[in-house]
C-alpha cells in the first residue's frame, strides 16, 4: 500500500482507500434467541456468513453499560497509569501494537483471562484505580455472556445434530477453557477529514482463532466483515445486541461446514469506538479435529490433526492478516 503523506500521530498505522464507499450490511442475520427457529437459522448464518447478530440474548443491558462505564474510565486515565497496566504478554494493557509481530492500529485495549485463578500483576494493575467497581462490572458481564454463549453453542450442536448437544459448550464450560476477553477502545482520530478517501485502520483484518467471538459494541460504527466474495460490508452498531463470530476452531470442527468470518475495524474522526469481546476458546490440551458425526460417507478430513496449544502457539507466530488455517490444512500429498 502506498501512503503519501499523513500526520505523525498516524505513521505507524495503515490507511487503506476504499475506490467505492464500503456498502453497508443490509442482510444481516438477525437472530432471536427465543425464536423457536433459531438453532436452523444459527446453523444458516454460520454456514453463509460465519457471522450474526444475536437479538433477545437475556444478558442485562445495565452490565452492558456499567462495564462500558468502566472500560471509558480506565482509557481516560493518563497515559502513564494505563502503561503501568502493559505491555500485553499477551494479557494487560496495549496500545497500538496488535500482538508480538508488528501489526499497528488505531486502537487501545486491555486483555484479560476469563479463568478467575489467573489473576496476573498486569490484571491487579489494571483494577487498581476503581478495584472493586471494576471488578464485578467484568465479573458480572463475562458470567452472563458466557452463559448465553454455552446456549448459542448448544442450539447450534442441535442445529447440526451434533450428539450430545454440549458437545461444543463443553469446551467453553470447562474450567480448564483458555477463553479470554478484551476491551477495546478506538480513539476518536481528528485528523481522518484530511486523509481525503482514505480510511485508518483501527484493528485490521483477520479471523478469530477461538470457537466462536461474542462482541458488544457502543453505538460508533466501524466494524467490517468480508462476504464470501470479498466484498467488505460495514456492519451497523446496535449497543443492545451482540455480535457473533464463528473462528478459526470451530471451522475446523465442522470441517469447513462453518466458516470463520475475516473481519476489521476502522476509525471514526469524531466518535470513540468501545467493543467488549468473548472469545470462547477450549481447554489447551483438546485435540481440534471435525467431528465424526458432521463427515458425511466418504467425506474427507480437510484439517492435520492438532491440539488448541499447537494452533495458538502457531497463531501467535502469525500477523494479524495471516490465513492462520494454512499451515494445518491438509494438501494433496498429505496422507498417501
Ligand atoms: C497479531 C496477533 C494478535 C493476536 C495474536 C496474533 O499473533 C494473531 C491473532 C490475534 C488475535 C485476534 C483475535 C483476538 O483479538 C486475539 C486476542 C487472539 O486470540 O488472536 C488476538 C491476538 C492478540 O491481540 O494478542
Ligand atoms: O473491536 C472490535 O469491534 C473488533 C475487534 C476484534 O475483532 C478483535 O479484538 O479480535
Ligand atoms: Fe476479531
Amino acid at each position: 500500500m502506498v501512503v503519501l503523506s499523513q500526520p505523525a500521530a498516524l505513521d505507524h498505522c495503515s490507511l487503506i482507500k476504499t475506490c467505492k464507499p464500503t456498502s453497508v450490511f443490509k442482510e444481516i442475520p438477525v437472530i432471536d434467541l427465543r425464536d423457536p427457529e433459531a438453532k436452523t437459522l444459527i446453523v444458516k448464518a454460520c454456514e453463509e456468513y460465519g457471522f450474526f447478530k444475536l437479538v433477545n440474548h437475556g444478558v442485562p443491558m445495565e452490565f452492558m453499560t456499567r462495564l462500558e462505564a468502566e472500560a471509558f474510565r480506565f482509557f481516560n486515565l493518563p497515559q502513564s497509569e494505563k502503561d503501568k497496566a502493559g505491555p500485553p504478554d499477551p494479557f494487560g494493557y496495549g496500545s497500538k501494537r496488535i500482538g508480538s509481530n508488528g501489526d499497528v492500529g488505531w486502537i487501545e485495549y486491555i486483555l484479560l483471562n476469563t479463568n478467575p485463578q489467573v489473576t496476573s500483576l498486569k490484571t491487579l494493575t489494571i483494577f487498581r484505580q476503581n478495584p472493586e467497581i471494576f471488578r464485578s462490572a467484568v465479573n458480572d458481564y463475562i458470567l452472563a455472556v458466557k452463559r448465553m454463549a454455552f446456549e448459542v453453542l448448544e442450539l447450534m450442536a442441535d442445529g447440526l445434530k451434533i450428539e450430545p448437544k454440549n458437545m461444543l459448550s463443553r469446551l467453553l464450560r470447562d474450567e480448564k477453557s483458555d477463553s479470554c476477553f478484551r476491551l477495546n477502545h478506538y480513539p476518536p482520530c481528528p485528523e481522518l477529514p484530511v486523509l481525503s478517501g482514505r480510511n485508518l485502520i483501527g484493528f485490521g483484518e483477520h479471523t478469530d482463532p477461538q470457537i466462536i467471538s461474542v462482541l458488544r459494541s457502543n453505538n460508533t460504527s466501524g466494524l467490517q466483515i468480508c462476504l464470501r466474495d470479498g466484498t467488505w460490508v460495514s456492519v451497523p452498531p446496535d449497543q443492545s445486541s451482540f455480535f457473533i463470530n464463528v473462528g478459526d476452531a470451530l471451522q475446523v470442527m465442522t470441517n469447513g461446514r462453518l466458516r470463520s468470518v475475516r473481519h476489521r475495524v476502522l476509525a471514526d474522526s469524531l466518535k470513540s469506538r468501545v467493543s467488549m469481546i468473548y472469545f470462547g476458546a477450549p481447554p489447551l490440551n483438546e485435540r481440534i479435529v471435525p467431528l465424526a458425526s458432521l463427515l458425511a460417507k466418504g467425506e474427507e478430513n480437510l484439517y492435520k490433526e492438532f491440539t488448541w496449544s499447537e494452533y495458538k502457539t502457531s497463531a501467535y507466530k502469525s500477523r494479524l492478516a495471516d490465513h492462520r488455517l494454512g499451515p494445518f490444512e491438509k494438501t494433496e500429498t498429505d496422507g498417501q
